[in-house]
């Protein structure tokens, strides 16, 4: 029986590689196996919106984006028997490089073709859900800086967190880790669902995306001149064998702070107010996945390949 897929393109994701996109969907895609309706979302919170109204309409509801577009569209299909689909043009692409999902666009688009189905969990904070990766300290402020700014992409990224992290200080966090109560000085603590950020950068590197648990990453206060060592362990995966990184399994978590949390989830700058509550949603998702021939595990030098605009 042909399935029926709802693109949903965000126009202002990644690096100027969408012109041309609709055209390209409408072309590769198999007919003899799926019907699709192609729209743009408009501004930010819109592709969430078109996601939850074609819940339960469509099996699969793709995002053509980066993880912001993923969380929007994803977010929308969350306990529905609707899947989420990835046609990754994002800068960090921290989900569907998790997923191993191929990177050229007519590759992904065979993926919507002819992938499998699998359910994920995802992460739910007080009313926000993650997909991804989500947290609080240094990584919350950067999405927070990053925001708005003209220049994207991963080295525009870079040169920000280069310029704010010798001004950054740990800050003092009070949570409970299932029964587990702790008080800590952390230069960031992340809640994982994937085992990475995006770009190739594993902050959970054991972590399973389905599971049914958060791996929280507490990074301590560290010197900064250890920085380098723990920025190579976030791309050789290594970094829960520092001493600086303690990382625990759990269902549920409370976090709190005296003063509002700035945070991110999936990459995108949230305020989460004083207390955050935290929870797993076992399974809550179904994602489309690459057959195996389809794979692409991707290394540190592939976020760069991909800003050499050839061969989508
Ligand atoms: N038409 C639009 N105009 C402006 N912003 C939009 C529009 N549609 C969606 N958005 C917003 O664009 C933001 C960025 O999208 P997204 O995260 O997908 O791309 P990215 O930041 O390039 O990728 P990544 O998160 O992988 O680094 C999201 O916050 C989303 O809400």
């Amino acid at each position: 029986m042909k399935r029926t897929a709802l693109y949903i393109i965000n126009p202002a994701s990644g690096i100027g590689r969408q012109k041309d996109l609709e055209k390209l969907i409408r072309k590769e895609t198999d007919d003899t196996r799926l019907d699709i309706e192609v729209v743009f979302s408009e501004r930010p919170g819109h592709a969430f919106t078109l996601s939850q109204e074609a819940a339960g309409k469509y099996d699969v509801v793709v995002a053509v984006g980066g993880d912001g577009t993923v969380n929007e569209v994803g977010r929308g299909l969350i306990h529905s028997s609707t899947a989420l689909g990835i046609i990754p043009t994002g800068s960090g692409n921290g989900l569907a490089r998790f997923l191993e999902m191929p990177f050229k666009v007519n590759k992904a688009l065979e993926v919507i073709n002819k992938g499998t189905i699998k359910s994920i969990d995802v992460i739910k904070l007080n009313d926000y859900y993650s997909l991804n990766v989500a947290g609080v300290g240094f990584d919350a402020y950067i999405s927070h800086r990053f925001a708005g700014k003209k220049k994207r992409g991963p080295l525009a990224y870079m040169q920000l967190i280069s310029k704010e992290f010798p001004k950054y200080k740990s800050d003092r966090y009070t949570l409970e880790i299932d029964e587990e109560k702790l008080e800590l000085d952390a230069f960031l603590i992340s809640f994982a669902n994937s085992s990475q950020y995006g770009n190739n950068f594993h902050i959970a590197p054991q972590a399973r995306i389905d599971d049914g648990l958060i791996d929280v990453c507490l990074i301590k206060d560290f010197p900064k001149y250890t920085a380098p060592a723990l920025l190579i362990s976030l791309v050789d995966q290594s970094i829960d064998k520092s001493k600086y990184d303690k990382i625990v399994k759990a269902r549920k978590v409370t976090l709190k702070h005296p003063t509002p949390l700035l945070g991110h989830v999936d990459g995108e700058p949230v305020e989460f107010g004083k207390d955050v509550d935290i929870e797993i949603l076992p399974l809550a998702l179904k994602v489309v996945i690459p057959p195996v021939h389809l794979r692409q595990s991707s290394n540190i030098l592939q976020p760069l390949m991909e800003m050499i605009p050839i061969g989508i």
